[in-house]
């Protein structure tokens, strides 16, 4: 009787991710992406944000036992007006239905601080799964947009350096009606949400509830729009693109609005892709890789990745929080003790996100967010 021979599938496969200091790898399973449970990616009621300190520090504790477990939530009863959101959605279908040649009137490669226009399939977040398939649009931190006050002739000489923010974005836009407005809006909904948050972080580590407030008065604050395109369904079937490869955010945390479309993963402790699917009126918070670094490796920075192959186009609106650039931070005080001497020497945010970018960087000017 002749013996079977089964070419049994791996059970793992190698992941390649990009870090600050080079290529990390992460055994990752071949079972397919299962839907999340609700104990790893928890859907988290923030209304207390607007309420007592009592109110505050019972949603602190919810968001530190996520921040320190999947180190991603969802958001509900966030504040931001859905006005906004509308505005923003507006915007960014009207910017991606131009040309390309509109398109690149704002191309990345015209600025020096990675704003504005990548187009699809020239960016690579992980080598292990090709180009994405998505394209992009981002604009970064400028004093006079800021929804708390500032007067742009006053910016600290020391923080002057370190504003990433390119006029050039919006000079190249003002051909699309209310497209500047529906941008600026919606980033500083999402700014003053974050100013918020990173309260409630505070008291997650058991800092003063104001702890990070002089840090963040010129903050790490990256608004973008992101645009999956869809695939007929010969192509979908062909794909061997992803949407966007895996990788980590780089600051204090992300805010992300996504539509409905669904494909957003999330790699569990046990290498097993979950999927984060869309739920109405949330927002998905995940945690960076400089708030892990700050915390000891409390809070997690998760790896995730878009996984999309659909036959309609899908859009995001991450708007990525970090502290002032140019502020060189430690690992926090009430993260270290006898037993958990601080693993990272101090750096600032600013010089944190620019190592990452120039490792991404495979062409000038391709990093993911
Ligand atoms: O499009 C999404 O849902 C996620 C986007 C993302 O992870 C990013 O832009 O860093
Ligand atoms: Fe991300």
């Amino acid at each position: 009787m002749a013996t079977e021979t089964r070419v049994q599938t791996p059970a793992y496969t190698k992941l390649e991710l990009r870090t600050a200091y080079g290529p990390v790898y992460r055994e990752v399973s071949t079972n397919p992406p299962r839907e999340a449970r609700a104990d790893e990616i928890p859907v988290i009621d923030i209304s207390g944000i607007y309420g007592d300190l009592e109110a505050r520090k019972e949603l602190a504790s919810r968001v530190k036992h996520a921040a320190e477990s999947t180190g991603f939530f969802y958001i509900k009863g966030h504040g931001i007006p859905e006005s906004a959101i509308q505005g923003a959605r507006k915007a960014s279908r009207d910017f991606f239905k131009q040309s390309e040649e509109k398109k690149l009137l704002v191309s990345k490669d015209k600025g020096k601080w990675y704003n504005g226009y990548t187009g699809n399939q020239t960016a690579m977040a992980s080598p292990t799964e090709g180009l994405d398939y998505r394209e992009s649009f981002a604009w970064r931190y400028e004093p006079q947009y800021d929804p708390d006050p500032k007067d742009p002739s006053a910016v600290p000489a020391e923080v002057k350096p370190w504003i990433r923010g390119e006029n050039y974005v919006w000079e190249g836009t003002d051909h699309i009606p209310g497209f500047k407005e529906g941008c600026i809006t919606y980033w500083q909904e999402c700014l003053k949400l974050a100013r918020r948050l990173v309260r409630i972080f505070a008291l997650c580590l058991d800092l003063p509830e104001d702890y990070f407030d002089s840090v963040t008065t010129y903050p790490g604050s990256d608004g973008v729009f992101n645009y999956y395109p869809a695939m007929s369904e010969e192509e979908a079937k062909a794909s061997r693109d992803i949407g966007l490869g895996s990788h980590t955010d780089l600051q204090c945390f992300t805010l992300l609005w996504q539509d409905m479309i669904g494909g957003l993963q999330v790699l569990n402790n046990g290498g097993q892709w979950i999927k984060a699917s869309p739920i109405e009126g949330t927002f998905v918070v995940n945690i960076g890789d400089y708030l892990m670094r700050l915390t000891n490796d409390r809070m997690k920075s998760t790896v995730h990745r878009v996984y999309n192959r659909s036959t309609v186009d899908r859009y995001s609106m991450p708007f990525f929080f970090g502290f002032n650039f140019n502020e060189t931070c430690g690992v926090l005080p009430s993260c270290v003790d006898n037993d958990h001497p601080a693993k990272y020497e101090p750096i600032s945010c600013g010089d944190w996100t620019q190592l990452r970018f120039e490792q991404t960087d495979v062409q000038p000017k391709v990093a993911v967010q």
